[in-house]
């Protein structure tokens, strides 16, 4: 009898066929108000200095480097957001932590080294000329790449943006993402449940991490075990979506249509992975008005399902949104403190990664089965234990980081 995981595929061959010829989706202009997690579709250049002017980094005294030590008239005081007149020889200026530098000045030192008497303050000795200045254009130069194409807009990226008075930008839109259950045995919570049925867990996990990728549901359906049905739900779901997402019917068995539905309807790129979860995981194109929908058919197990999101979708929305932080999982080598061991398929253990003093050890969860989803709860990252291998406690493993940038 043939060795049934002799046509498997490696992971590798699925990403390449995954992603081969995928071009990002078109982009639309965007208010910053709205941008947050977002991907640039253009570069964005500085049209201002940051700083805009030379300013003060503590609240203190302006000087001329020269008169340190000594004895100094404070001759005006620079509140924050005023304008500062040129500092007179000999003289000191009270300013405050972002007050403009006065013209002729070029240090400052903070007001707990300063001594002060009516409208003179003493200088401490030695203050090199530069310190505690913060010099126009140190952090933004006009006219430089401020933030490139493909960079998500977080936290930091929307502050630079606002820090440039930049109100609008062009983003890329969300790739559009149909979600279709099989099994006629899975509900929608809500729903009573019947003996022999089960919730669909996989639809709202999947949203999610859709969504963390930078995606958008714009259909999520079940669909029953019947081939005309899938066909039907495949074609609709093609025409709405750039990718089409099903998940379970996609093993062996005679309820499992969705790849003979794909192999009428498109063209079945590659089926079957030497990986464990997600061995019979599908790939493969829909036609559709505007070229092609891609499909992912996840397994319908839920970890199946979790694992291969965070293998495929995350770097399929990558190449559609343009964004390079998606393509690739951090990797980490760290220690396990498990044993394992792995045949035919690449294991991707789910595992919590403890930051320890003495160092990061990955966990494994007790139960590794495809159906226990508590492992995804709390687990933090995939450990990447390859085929055909072997781990014991204090072995050094390869884990993929899950974040979703
Ligand atoms: N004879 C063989 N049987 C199976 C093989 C095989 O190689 N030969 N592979 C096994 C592996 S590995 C996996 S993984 C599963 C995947 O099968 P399918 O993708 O066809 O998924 P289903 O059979 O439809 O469902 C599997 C399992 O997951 C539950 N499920 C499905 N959808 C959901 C959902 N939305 N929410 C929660 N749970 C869901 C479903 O009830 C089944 O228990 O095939 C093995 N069999
Ligand atoms: O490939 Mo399955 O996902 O191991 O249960």
């Amino acid at each position: 009898m043939a060795d049934p995981t002799s046509q498997l595929q490696s992971v590798e061959d699925a990403l390449a066929a995954l992603l081969e010829g995928v071009v990002p989706v078109a982009s639309q202009p965007l208010a910053c108000a709205e941008a947050a997690g977002r991907v640039l579709a253009d570069d964005v250049a500085a049209r201002l200095d940051v700083p805009a002017f030379d300013n003060s980094a503590m609240d203190g005294y302006a000087l001329r480097a020269a008169d340190a030590g000594r004895w100094l008239k404070v001759s005006q005081r620079i509140a924050a957001g005023s304008q500062a007149a040129p500092l007179e020889a000999g003289t000191c200026a009270r300013i405050f932590t972002g007050s403009e530098l006065p013209p002729g000045a070029d240090c400052v030192v903070m007001q707990e080294r300063v001594e002060r008497d009516g409208d003179r303050a003493k200088m401490p000795d030695g203050i090199p000329a530069g310190d505690n200045v913060r010099r126009r254009g140190r952090d933004v130069s006009t006219g430089e790449r401020l933030l490139a194409a493909g960079t998500r807009l977080e936290a930091a990226a929307l502050g630079q943006l606002a820090g440039q008075g930049i109100t609008q930008v062009k983003v890329r839109r969300r790739p559009r993402i149909a979600l279709l259950s099989t099994g006629d045995e899975i509900i929608d919570p809500g729903e009573a449940l019947a003996p022999g049925q089960i919730y669909n867990s996989n639809r709202p996990m999947l949203r999610r991490l859709i969504e963390r990728f930078g995606g958008e549901v714009v259909m999520a359906k079940r669909v029953a075990d019947d081939f005309d049905t899938t066909c039907q739900l495949l074609s609709e779901a093609a025409e709405q979506a750039d990718v089409v997402i099903t998940t379970g019917g996609v093993s062996v068995g005679e309820e499992d249509h969705v790849k003979a539905a794909l192999e009428k309807l498109g063209q079945l790129d590659l089926w079957r992975l030497a990986m464990r979860p997600g061995k019979p995981l599908a790939l493969g194109r829909l036609p559709n008005a505007s070229g092609e929908a891609r499909l992912v058919g996840l397994p319908g197990n839920p970890v199946s399902s979790y694992v291969g999101a965070w293998i495929y979708l995350r770097p399929l929305l990558g190449a559609l949104l343009g964004c390079p932080a998606l393509l690739e999982l951090p990797k980490l080598r760290v220690k396990a403190d498990f044993t394992t061991d792995t045949k035919a398929r690449r294991h991707y253990m789910r595992v919590d990664l403890r930051f320890l003093p003495e160092g990061i050890i990955a966990s494994a969860f007790a139960d590794q089965n495809s159906a226990v989803l508590s492992s995804c709860v709390t687990a933090n990252a995939l450990a990447v234990i390859p085929a055909h291998s072997s781990v014991v406690p204090g072995d050094i493993v390869e884990c993929l980081w899950l974040t979703e940038a």
